[in-house]
């Protein structure tokens, strides 16, 4: 197949032509060869697929929320060809069995993938260890869906025992113990005796007030000593503070940014209401400022996008009853893209962010580069295409965003190593290829 006339990220004009699996060369002008498919691509922009290194896809345990076909279709419409798989699934990821359980329903998937082993006082690290893992974690610092939080012991022995095994740790940093229990209502009083609730409050802005940016600063602070005095490979997820950012990136650690940290904060918070509860939650329009910042400027590693799903009656319960969470992995590409268009962003930097970066943290020689030799991992996108975002249009089971009226750039197609999986031209298509596990093989 030869691409005709592409756009990359750094604005080269470029033919690219795919053999298989890969990326068979990419030059100025490629002459078609006899019976070649020929797509036109007629100056529109390619883009090496997103690596989306945290998703919460909830299978095993909570099909009604998302499952990997459905999951992973919605990668395929946002441009997403490989995507990560969290533990907190039912049962958790926490041992040979369940990787191996995990792996089989990760067969339905649209996109390539790796699934990440868990921590919990139960885990078989032995075991887990053993298995092809994409890494290790999120290791919850803090309790968040699932109540997988472990406390420093435990943390320590799991750093541990992934850097003998040479596996990155991804962390949850969030510190319980830095919450300001007094907005919470008494009725949460945990039975220590301790007065709570003395600010109680009700709105959607509490979550925030509650799990305080302090909760983070203390959790990265911590495990970055950890990781420091084991030689370890650490990788913050989601970091929504630019001190949380600014503490990983000191210790010499790598950290992500979710697509609703870098573009939402707490003024947001009195339209989405309880759609806009996540952990670590929204922050000061301030504090995302800072961060939008970093992610702009190359301090933060990579855009992921912890696309956490739950259903639309889940969500609509009271601030303290509703599920933490919300999905994120079709629109991630298309607002940073939308971002981009409007001059805040850099294409390259939208690439690296999503792509290269990705795949230069976490070891995947052949994806994130549109280059010779690598996997055939693309998306096309018309950069003069915006279109409004609506829930009930997108993949997700969860049937709803917190982006519901933003602009997004959406691809008008994804390969996934060669194969088409998706496809919008006249109407939405996608593709029967299924991904693979790209730790295994
Ligand atoms: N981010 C969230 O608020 N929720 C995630 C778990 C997590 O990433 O902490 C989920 O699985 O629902
Ligand atoms: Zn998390
Ligand atoms: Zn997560």
């Amino acid at each position: 197949m030869l691409i005709q006339d592409a756009t990359l990220a750094d604005g080269r004009r470029r033919d690219v032509r795919v053999e298989g699996e890969r990326i068979a060369a990419v030059e100025r002008r490629l002459s078609p060869r006899d019976d070649e498919r020929i797509v036109a691509a007629d100056g529109k922009l390619l883009l090496p697929g997103m690596i989306d290194a945290h998703v919460h896809f909830r299978e095993p345990g909570f099909p009604d929320k998302e499952t990997w076909a459905s999951g992973s279709r919605a990668a395929a419409a946002g441009g997403v060809t490989t995507v990560v798989d969290q533990p907190n699934t039912e049962p958790p990821t926490i041992d040979g069995e369940r990787v191996a359980e995990k792996a089989a329903l990760a067969a339905d998937s649209l996109v390539d993938f790796g699934i990440n082993g868990g921590v919990t006082p139960d885990w078989n690290s032995d075991e887990l260890l053993a298995e092809p893992l994409f890494a290790l974690g999120e290791v919850f610092l803090a309790d968040s869906t699932g109540e997988m939080g472990i406390d420093a012991d435990l943390f320590t022995d799991a750093v541990a025992a992934a850097t003998e095994h040479g596996i990155a740790v991804t962390v949850h940093a969030e510190d319980a113990d830095e919450f300001d229990e007094s907005v919470r209502p008494s009725s949460e009083d945990a039975g220590d005796g301790q007065r709570q609730g003395a600010n109680e409050r009700t709105d959607a802005d509490a979550w925030s007030a509650f799990r305080t940016p302090e909760a983070e600063h203390a959790a990265v602070e911590r495990a970055c000593r950890v990781g420091e005095e084991l030689g370890a490979q650490l990788h913050v997820a989601h970091t929504s503070t630019p001190d949380g950012i600014d503490r990983a990136k000191r210790a010499g650690m790598t950290c992500e940014v979710t697509p609703h940290h870098l573009l939402l904060s707490r003024d947001d918070l009195p339209e989405l209401g309880t759609f806009g509860r996540m952990n670590p939650p929204l922050r000061s329009e301030q504090r995302r400022e800072g961060v939008f910042e970093r992610v702009a400027d190359g301090t933060v590693d990579i855009v992921a996008t912890d696309h956490a799903p739950h259903t639309r009656a889940e969500k609509d319960a009271a601030i303290w009853d509703a599920p933490s969470g919300v999905p994120g992995v079709e629109t991630a590409l298309p607002l940073l893209l939308a971002e981009a268009r409007e001059g805040r962003l850099s294409y390259e930097r939208v690439r690296d962010l999503t792509a290269a970066t990705p795949a230069a943290v976490f070891d995947l020689p052949r994806k994130g580069r549109i280059e010779a030799g690598n996997d055939a991992d693309l998306a096309l996108f018309d950069p003069d295409a915006t279109r409004e975002i609506r829930g009930e249009q997108l993949h997700s089971k969860a049937g709803w965003t917190p982006f519901e009226g933003w602009d997004g750039i959406f691809p008008e197609w994804t390969m996934v190593r060669g194969k088409t999986v998706y496809r919008n031209d006249k109407d939405e298509a996608f593709g029967d290829a299924r991904g693979e596990n790209v730790r295994s093989g």
